[in-house]
């Protein structure tokens, strides 16, 4: 019924009923990984557990499995506020336009000689705050400025280093994303239980990330790949190429696509390279990104309120999910 023209008795009785089943199916998630019902039926019935313990917080019980450590009884997320904002990037969806944003961009600084390109993942952007190398907090990019929190979540990611080769403090950026197998087998799993797919593996990484219980995160298989440092005034690096190699020294995962070019021909010879590979890659990309490599270049030549002015993304266009004609209806 709805939240709203329920009594508190009325709550707390269906709270009572929701807390044994999700117990159960708890269990036999973790203990014996034999689910006896799909994640999205899960999701549906502990969302609402969620929901009614919100809406009546006097029915919460200490025992219930919204109460688990890590978990969030408050259905959004803690606000993270980020003092160096996570900017978005310029687009550009031709070799015409690239070339135009390169070529002004040398007229205006000559000196900018170099470029790192890098793959754009199909996934969604978080930052990892770690104190003396150990990893204190995740968040999602939100607006740019204020993300959500998502710390226990981001900490059953695999590829997430819980610790650091060095003891520092440092706050690194990158893409969250699904893997193509991981979508596929999540999709076929919420098929067969008649429940919405995913429509690509961004929404699918996303929808997995603002999990309200972790292990539900966990179970999905996420990824990641850092790309840059909010501020790397401690490291070692001069260049963009430079500091994802030092990420990767540090521990964490950083994709080894990335690639030095001198000028234009070498862009678009990474550019080609990239769109007929795209395929065999295990994850969905949407693009390249193309940084001027110095990062004191960077600095002087800054950024918009939204975008930095010395990177840009070529846009590929969209992939079409390949459907056989003979699986399709024809209306004579
Ligand atoms: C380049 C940048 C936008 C990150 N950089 C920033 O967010 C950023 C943030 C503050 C900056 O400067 C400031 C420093 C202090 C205060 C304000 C701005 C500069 C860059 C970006 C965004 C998305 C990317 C993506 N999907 N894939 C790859 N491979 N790279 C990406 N790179």
């Amino acid at each position: 019924a709805d939240l709203h023209n329920l009594t508190v008795q009325e709550a707390a009785a269906e709270a009572d009923k929701l807390r044994p089943q999700l117990v159960q199916w708890g269990k036999e998630y973790y203990e014996n990984d034999q689910p006896t019902v799909p994640d999205a039926e899960y999701d549906q019935v502990y969302n609402r557990l969620v929901q009614l313990e919100t809406a009546f917080p006097s029915i919460v019980t200490p025992d219930s499995p919204t109460q688990r450590v890590g978990g969030q009884v408050d259905s959004d997320f803690t606000k993270v506020p980020h003092p160096i904002p996570m900017l978005s990037l310029g687009d550009v969806f031709s070799a015409a336009e690239l070339n135009q944003f390169v070529e002004r961009l040398q007229q205006d600084y000559p000196e900018v000689q170099e470029f790192n390109c890098e793959l754009k993942i199909d996934g969604l952007s978080i930052a990892l705050r770690y104190e003396q190398g150990r990893l204190v907090q995740g968040s999602t990019r939100g607006n740019g400025t204020i993300g959500e929190d998502i710390t226990a979540n981001v900490k059953t990611i695999a590829s997430v280093p819980q610790t650091l080769s060095r003891p520092i403090d440092i706050e690194v950026r990158g893409e969250c994303y699904m893997g193509k197998e991981a979508f596929l087998a999540l999709n076929q799993r919420r098929e067969l239980a008649g429940q919405a797919i995913f429509a690509n593996p961004r929404n699918a990484a996303a929808g997995s990330l603002r999990q309200l219980d972790p292990q539900v995160t966990a179970a999905r298989h996420l990824s990641t790949f850092m790309y840059n440092v909010a501020d790397y005034a401690d490291l070692e690096a001069t260049t963009q190429s430079g500091m994802l190699t030092e990420l990767r020294e540090l521990g964490f995962s950083v994709d080894p696509d990335y690639q030095v070019a001198h000028n234009l021909d070498e862009i678009n010879a990474y550019i080609e390279k990239y769109q007929a590979a795209r395929d065999q890659l295990s994850y969905g990309i949407d693009g390249i990104v193309i940084k001027t490599n110095s990062l004191a270049l960077q600095q002087t030549i800054g950024h918009t309120v939204k975008v930095p002015k010395w990177a840009i993304a070529y846009k590929f266009p969209p992939e079409v999910a390949r459907v056989q004609i003979e699986d399709i209806e024809w209306t004579i």
